[in-house]
């Protein structure tokens, strides 16, 4: 059982790394027109990319674009995931937005569809609305008698009462534990389910506010409810197709859902599931809310994954799928054909491609700066100014790996700031890829498995990246 645990843990680290590096990034920065603010909610430049992923959101909260797929490329560090967060984090908790890196389907412990199904279905949400019967009411009073014998089952009253009327409950066992472990009082606005016996507090009544001047400043004041003390009331749930999946999948049960650990889930479940909300739409129970499925690196995926991905496109729940690439003209995984991003071209064909472009000097120090301020590191201007070359001559990515390293490095000295030797000293002891490459290019002779090349071996100053 001891490697089934690992492929998890594995992957929640890769997440936490994932999310860390944009957790500056709080939404697009769009005004109401749509067009990009030059910095804002933690966006920087890149406007008309921005611009067109605000018009893909508007088509999604209009849910026009079910179905459709998008594709973000450019460069590698121009922003393409960091676009991709700010979707996310416009869309709000609501909307489902499920995230994969295309390499993760060939390290799950099932076959490739039925990663990629779950992945789509993780994106797809379900509105459920539910009719239930409450009590609703304010507390007149609770009283409870605890019999001196411990065996012998409490028993206690609670009356409740509208601004219409006023009625006493007799309190079974369950009950009572319910409103003490709420700590229900008189003046207390509650409802109680009348099927689960759920006690929900709601607020304190206005009326009663005056008896209770030493209240924190937290508590919340409500209305005493008026009409009827017993009504029905809607709830809504929202849940992804993937979460109904699991916990109607009796193997796995709702604990994989925390576990991560879902192993593959049989289709006669998924049909019976699909049937089930198909009814409850006809009925006006459910609702489907098409979420985002954002895949980055998609020129990792393969041509099977790549013909699934077409068909799944055509299924009448689908997510907007929103992938990502840094390819040029490149092979598609599983053929011998090359094609653009390494992307089959009738898949290409569905795609609304938008493109990111390279950064200027200006851009490169606002996100660095906006970057310095999430890490909490305080840097002279000489230092970023440093930084802004560095990242321009190299990487946006090293860039921001430098503001961590010069930061420590200061520390060591017990600076406060970051100076200009700090991030220079960073500079040597870490290096980018371009000298990365060319440390190989001049020393490849010692290592091992040397296949550069011919037309690299003087030096060529082009090797393809290592990137990703
Ligand atoms: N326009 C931007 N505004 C703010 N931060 C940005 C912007 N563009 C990129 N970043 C930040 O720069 C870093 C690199 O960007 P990101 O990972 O989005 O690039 P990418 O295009 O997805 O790269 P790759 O092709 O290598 O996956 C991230 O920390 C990201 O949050």
């Amino acid at each position: 059982m001891a490697d089934v645990r690992v492929a998890p843990e594995v992957q929640d680290l890769t997440r936490i790394e994932r999310i860390g590096a944009h957790s500056h990034i709080r939404g697009l920065g769009l005004d109401d027109t749509l067009e990009a603010r030059e910095v804002s909610q933690g966006m920087v430049g890149q406007t008309e990319a921005r611009r067109a992923a605000g018009v893909i959101l508007r088509m999604i909260k209009e849910g026009k674009i079910a179905g459709r797929a998008v594709m973000l490329a450019g460069q590698p560090g121009t922003g393409k995931t960091a676009i991709a967060m700010g979707m996310a984090k416009s869309l709000g908790e609501e909307t489902p937005f499920a995230m994969m890196a295309a390499s993760e389907i060939f390290s799950l412990e099932m076959s490739k569809t039925e990663a990629l199904t779950q992945a789509f279905r993780k994106g797809i949400g379900v509105r459920i609305r539910e009719e239930t019967e409450v009590i609703e009411g304010e507390v007149v009073e609770v009283e409870i008698d605890r019999p001196a014998a411990g065996n012998v089952a409490k028993t206690g009253k609670l009356t409740m009462k509208t601004t219409e009327m006023e009625t006493i409950y007799d309190l079974g066992v369950k009950m009572i534990e319910c409103i003490i472990k709420e700590k229900v009082q008189a003046g207390d606005v509650i409802a109680i389910d009348k099927v689960s016996g759920k006690v929900s507090r709601l607020g304190r009544s206005y009326a009663r506010s005056k008896d209770y001047d030493a209240m924190g400043g937290t508590t919340k004041f409500v209305q005493c409810p008026d009409g009827e003390l017993q009504r029905r009331k809607e709830v809504v749930h929202m849940v992804t197709l993937h979460e109904i999946d699991v916990i109607n999948s009796r193997s796995q049960g709702f604990l994989a859902l925390f576990a991560g650990d879902t192993g593959e889930i049989r289709t006669e479940v998924r049909e019976q599931i699909d049937g089930r909300i198909a009814e409850w739409r006809e009925e006006g129970k459910a609702e489907i809310v098409p979420g985002v499925l954002f895949i980055d690196e998609v020129h990792m995926l393969d041509i099977e994954c790549f013909s699934f991905l077409n068909r799944a496109l055509e299924q009448d729940m689908a997510p907007i799928l929103v992938v990502a690439t840094n390819r040029g003209i490149t092979q598609i995984r599983g053929t011998q054909y090359s094609a653009p991003h390494g992307v089959p071209i009738d898949l290409l064909d569905r795609l609304l491609i938008v493109s990111t472009q390279p950064y200027s000097p200006k851009d490169l120090r606002t996100i660095l700066d906006i970057r310095r301020e999430e890490e909490d590191v305080e840097m002279s201007d000489d230092a970023t100014e440093l930084l802004t070359r560095i990242a321009a001559e190299t990487s946006l990515r090293y860039a921001i790996h430098l503001i961590t390293a010069s930061s420590l490095i200061a520390a060591k000295r017990k600076a406060a700031e970051v100076d200009i030797e700090d991030v220079s000293r960073a500079y040597t002891l870490f290096i980018d890829i371009k000298r990365s490459v060319q440390y190989m290019l001049d020393y490849q002779d010692q290592y091992m498995y040397n296949e550069i090349p011919q037309g690299l071996q003087n030096g060529g100053s082009h090797a393809e990246p290592m990137t990703d």
